[in-house]
């Protein structure tokens, strides 16, 4: 198929305008949203401000109907009078420069009229038109009244419209449309009737097991195609298509792109999000950040890092876990289940493949029985398997843009021989402090601070410490018993993982500090 790149509105994009960046440096892509609030917030302007904050666009609203809606379907509907939806749009548009409106429900005819006068009064970039009339319930948000104003009015402004199946068919004077060469044939009669590019959406195609969407732009038809997520949560689907296409126009993207962008982000969210449950009905909504099935999977992390977990540290290695014939798997469980308060994965010899995968089996052991797993060194490989956090040293990334990369729940603890190091970790945001090498090891060459210097260090420290190095059954007492109470535990490598049974030396170390 021939490739084809629309601009929309045929301006040059924000990012490649060197007059726009000069001018506005801190601008950011704007999209206005006139659409209806779902009290469920599962669509509707709620899933249009979701969508486009997670594809970190501004968004601003204009209501023009609040629905009392749930996964049950809709139970009330007070459409907003047409003089204050004007007196919304007003607001907006004469005080904020929009990028790209996008517009959902919009249950009058008057309130058609008003944002088509707006719209020619505040010419934006790009006008992405959802045309809802019939909510995923199947509750009708939009009557007859308002196809009138869609086909002689709306749809001529549009540069992008986005029907479903039923929708297709309602602008179509109710033509059925079984195929995809009917939505072919759809999509060309719809373009007809003015708006710049159609998008046909198939997800309710009966007997398809792909969701295949129709893209015409006048010239070319594109099927889009991606797997059927097989989930109750698609509610609000077509409210984060449409947004998500006016947010990467916002961005500058062309109009293929911007829809393939859509596509690809409504695809993740549905996978990420099919096992959540939300409300008791048939169609729950779906989580736009990808992140609320973490907290559910891990509901001990909801509180914040506890110190008292650093009691027993239990580090691997794999070059002394190979030595004794096990898998890092196998050493981590003996670990855990010895009574190893918090693991670390310190594994410098492997691919970041395999390094994943052991992650991803040890989180597994390591979540049964409560314990945190924390990622030596990377980042990537932490936020990658979802680990409760990471460890850094002095020479890795600076604990401050770690901070910033992992976002405030994960753990970060960071590596620190003096108080100055100390004070800059709790500057940076760090949880704890990894102190040492106490005493001398084989385990890594490594400057050694001594009882003293751990102490100088657990003194200044705002935040908890592990000492490390050199540690095991017969020091690990006098450590413990230095006398600073920010001193919480001792973390081991070779103690644990250079012996032929993890279990019990770390039940024995256990024992000794306890
Ligand atoms: C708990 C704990 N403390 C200190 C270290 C050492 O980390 P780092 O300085 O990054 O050195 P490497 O572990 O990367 O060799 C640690 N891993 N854990
Ligand atoms: C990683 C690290 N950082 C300072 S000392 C050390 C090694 C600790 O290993 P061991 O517990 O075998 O002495």
């Amino acid at each position: 198929m021939a490739k084809v790149e629309v601009l929309c509105c045929g301006q040059v994009p924000f990012r490649n305008n060197p007059k726009t960046m000069m001018t506005q440096p801190s601008k950011i892509p704007h999209v206005l949203s006139v659409a209806g609030s779902d009290s469920g917030a599962g669509a509707g302007i709620q899933a249009d401000l979701k969508a486009c904050a997670s594809r970190h666009v501004y968004c601003s609203t204009v209501i023009t109907a609040v629905t009392a809606q749930n996964t049950v379907g809709v139970q009330g509907v007070h459409i907003l009078h047409e003089h204050f939806v004007a007196q919304q749009l007003n607001s907006v548009l004469s005080d904020m420069h929009v990028d790209v409106v996008k517009t959902g429900m919009l249950p009058s005819l008057g309130i058609v009229k008003v944002l088509c006068q707006n719209l020619r009064k505040f010419p934006v970039k790009a006008l992405v038109v959802d045309p809802v009339m019939i909510s995923t319930s199947g509750d009708v948000l939009a009557g007859s009244s308002v196809l009138a104003g869609f086909r002689e009015e709306l749809l001529p402004m549009a540069d992008i419209v986005t029907p479903n199946l039923k929708e297709a068919s309602v602008l179509l004077g109710d033509v059925p449309l079984k195929s995809v060469s009917d939505m072919r044939a759809a999509a060309k009669l719809i373009h007809d009737l003015g708006p710049r590019n159609v998008l046909v959406k198939g997800g309710d195609l009966p007997n398809s097991l792909d969701a295949i969407d129709v893209f015409f732009n006048g010239e070319e038809f594109y099927e889009l195609c991606s797997s059927r997520v097989n989930t109750r949560n698609t509610h609000g689907t077509g409210c984060t298509l449409a947004s998500c296409i006016a947010a990467e126009l916002a961005k500058g993207s062309s109009m293929l792109s911007a829809v393939k962008t859509a596509k690809q982000f409504i695809k993740a969210a549905l996978d990420y999000s099919k096992d959540l449950v939300i409300g008791n009905g048939a169609q729950g909504p779906f989580d736009h950040f990808l992140a609320l099935k973490n907290v559910n999977q891990s509901a001990y992390r909801q509180n914040r890092f506890n110190p008292d977990t650093l009691l027993l540290y239990a580090v691997t290695d794999s070059t002394m876990n190979r030595k004794w014939g096990r898998s890092i798997a196998e050493a981590v469980k003996a670990a855990v289940e010895g009574g190893a308060t918090i693991v670390q994965l310190r594994e410098k010899d492997i691919e970041t493949r395999d390094f994943l995968d052991v992650a991803k089996v040890c989180l597994k052991i390591c979540r049964s029985h409560r314990v945190p797993l924390l990622i030596n060194d990377r980042i990537d490989v932490t936020l990658a398997c979802d680990a409760d956090g990471v460890h850094i040293g002095q020479s890795d990334m600076p604990a401050s843009l770690a901070r910033t990369l992992l976002g405030p729940e994960k753990i970060i603890g960071v590596s620190c021989k003096t108080p100055e190091q100390a004070e800059q970790a709790w500057v940076d945001g760090a949880d704890y402090i990894g102190c040492g090498g106490v005493y001398p090891t084989n385990t890594k060459a490594n400057r050694t601070i001594g009882l003293d210097g751990l102490k100088d260090v657990c003194q200044v420290s705002k935040l908890p410490v592990v000492a490390i190095g050199g540690i095991g059954l017969s020091n690990a007492r006098a450590i413990m018993e230095i006398g600073v109470p920010n001193l919480k535990g001792v973390a081991v490598v070779s103690a644990l993982f250079d012996r032929e049974c993890v279990l019990t030396e770390t039940k024995n170390l256990l024992a000794v500090i306890s």
